[in-house]
């Protein structure tokens, strides 16, 4: 692609030669990854500097660099204002603007975005959409499922994944999009044609320097809305009205919004809710008219999430009718609200309430219908945010008859500063137990007819992270292989 038509959308930029004949192989961010002929593109990250590794990517065949400052070298580079921005707008040029293609959905908030995509996918499915989703379990392009090392990957590999979509017949990509992808521009320059907010609740105090920074990248996403080129399409943002944000976030965008919640006069409501142990049933009213919906998806927050999916369905086109179809038959998400059966007479669930509200949500919703005692087990992760630990901890003596703190992913942290970082201000009867296999094993011991385990906080995940080093753990298959052994004990 010759250089001119690669910097068509940027508004501004210098050059310290003459670069109009140069042409360009692709476009790379990682030195260490540049092939033959490709722009390279500085971007300052939080543990490094791309323009420390300019020698390198011209070394490997960088045919030009991009940067955010004049570089001491005698190679043709272009200087910009913001190299994330450049990253994103160059990306999408070069894969011939691939999101204007699709018709793309991005949902933001704490709590929900997995749940929201997947059941968003059953939905347009359904519908006979052929389907693309991204998000933290994993990427599916048309029915082929890739690994992913973020939520919402960087700009260049995502635009390059809208690409290969276009390519495989996808028509609707239905992605998350995490506060992080937000603040370092992963999605900037995606022509979003729904914008979905879920909830904001504490999260990532670790990255985001206080709530209303939090707030502000999420905004984003609603603020960006509409900003680029598919104009013909009507954009659409759907809000929860219920969220103490929701008038922030409905300022923030240009575009119409449709709202929906349980509490708040919304377009979308949810009302005669009836929660109970095998999902939930409520009359969902919208612009469109009032259907009957009945779920599998149990608690509260299952309907939040349900709303929103409904509301961006509407606005896409999607009947009532399909919409209502596809929550009765939905099959959940795995590793959220997921149950553990092997024919023992107590419940064990295995769900990723990794956050204070979700850890509520879940826990409350098992209060309401569990005859018996409740059992938690949960840890917290490390390398994130610290102040969320004691109110998790709290949280899970709140509502459990026993709650077992131990590990979840203790990355480069000592899990004993964790355990005391959640546990030191306790007031109420807790036990520790740092191994998290033992920690499964005391709480579906200890269970009998009626009580509910509940182990919490890796969900899908089948590793467990220290030290830089991810050890085969399913929170699933260990409390499988813990009820079998109990069973066999039993014989
Ligand atoms: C803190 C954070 O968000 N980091 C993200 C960030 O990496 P970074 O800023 O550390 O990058 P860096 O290592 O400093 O490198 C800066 C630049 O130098 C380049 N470089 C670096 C070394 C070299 O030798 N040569 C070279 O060119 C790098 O390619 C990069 O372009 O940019 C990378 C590319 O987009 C991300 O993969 C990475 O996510 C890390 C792995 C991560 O763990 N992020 C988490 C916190 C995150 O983003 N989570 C959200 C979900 C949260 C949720 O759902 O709850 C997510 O979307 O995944
Ligand atoms: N609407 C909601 N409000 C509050 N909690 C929720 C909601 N939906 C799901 N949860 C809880 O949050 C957990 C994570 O849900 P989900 O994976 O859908 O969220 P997410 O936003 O994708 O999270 P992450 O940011 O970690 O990717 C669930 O296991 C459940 O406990
Ligand atoms: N996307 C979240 C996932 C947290 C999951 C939990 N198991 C942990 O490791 O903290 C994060 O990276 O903060
Ligand atoms: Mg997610």
């Amino acid at each position: 692609m010759k250089i001119t038509k690669l910097l068509e959308l940027l508004p501004y930029y210098k050059t310290n030669q003459i670069i109009d004949h140069l042409t360009v192989s692709g476009v790379s961010m990682d030195s260490r990854f540049v092939m033959l002929g490709e722009v390279f593109v500085c971007i300052v990250g939080n543990e490094s500097d791309g323009h420390d590794f300019v020698h390198s990517a011209i070394d490997q065949g960088a045919s030009i660099i991009i940067a955010e400052r004049e570089l001491d070298i005698d190679f043709p580079v272009v200087i910009v204002n913001d190299t994330m921005k450049a990253l994103a707008m160059i990306s999408s040029t070069f894969y011939d603007y691939p999101s204007e293609e699709l018709h793309t959905i991005g949902v933001t908030g704490t709590n929900g975005k997995t749940t929201i995509t997947y059941l968003l996918d059953e939905i347009f499915t359904l519908e006979s959409h052929t389907t693309a989703t991204i998000g933290t379990i994993q990427m599916n392009i048309a029915g082929k499922t890739y690994p992913v090392k973020n939520t919402t990957p960087d700009s260049l590999s995502l635009q390059k994944s809208f690409h290969q979509m276009v390519g495989c017949g996808v028509n609707t990509a239905i992605m998350e999009v995490s506060s992080h992808a937000l603040d370092q521009g992963r999605v900037y320059g995606c022509d979003f044609d729904v914008a979905i907010f879920t909830n904001l609740s504490q999260d990532h105090l670790d990255y985001h320097e206080s709530m209303d920074d939090y707030l502000r990248a999420k905004s984003l996403l609603f603020s960006q809305l509409g900003n680029r080129y598919n104009m013909d399409r009507e954009k659409f943002a759907i809000i929860n009205q219920d969220s103490p944000v929701a008038s922030k976030l409905i300022r923030s965008t240009a575009m119409p919004t449709l709202t929906y919640g349980v509490q708040k006069l919304s377009d979308i409501m949810a009302k005669d809710i009836s929660l109970h142990e095998k999902g939930s049933s409520f009359i969902m009213s919208t612009p469109k008219g009032d259907v009957t919906i009945e779920s599998p998806l149990m608690g509260m927050f299952s309907i939040y999430n349900m709303l929103a999916s409904a509301g961006a369905a509407i606005v896409s086109g999607i009947d009532l009718s399909v919409i209502q179809q596809s929550f009765k038959q939905t099959k959940g998400v795995r590793g959220r609200f997921e149950p553990v059966l092997e024919g023992q007479s107590f419940g064990v669930v295995v769900d990723y309430a990794h956050t204070p509200d979700s850890l509520e949500n879940v826990l409350k919703t098992i209060s309401e219908f569990c005859k018996g005692n409740i059992r938690v087990v949960v840890g917290c992760g490390g390398d994130r945010d610290r102040t969320k630990r004691p109110l998790m901890a709290e949280v899970a003596i709140k509502y459990a008859d026993q709650a077992i703190f131990t590990s979840d992913n203790p990355r480069t942290e000592d899990p004993k500063v964790i355990l005391e970082d959640m546990t030191s201000q306790l007031n109420g009867n807790f036990f520790i137990e740092e191994d998290r296999r033992l920690a499964i094993d005391k709480a579906i011991c200890q269970s009998t007819e009626n009580d509910m385990v509940l182990i919490a906080g890796k969900g899908h995940e089948i590793y467990q992270e220290i030290n830089g080093v991810r050890y085969e753990f399913d929170d699933r298959e260990v409390a499988r292989d813990i009820l079998l052994k109990v069973k066999g004990s039993q014989l």
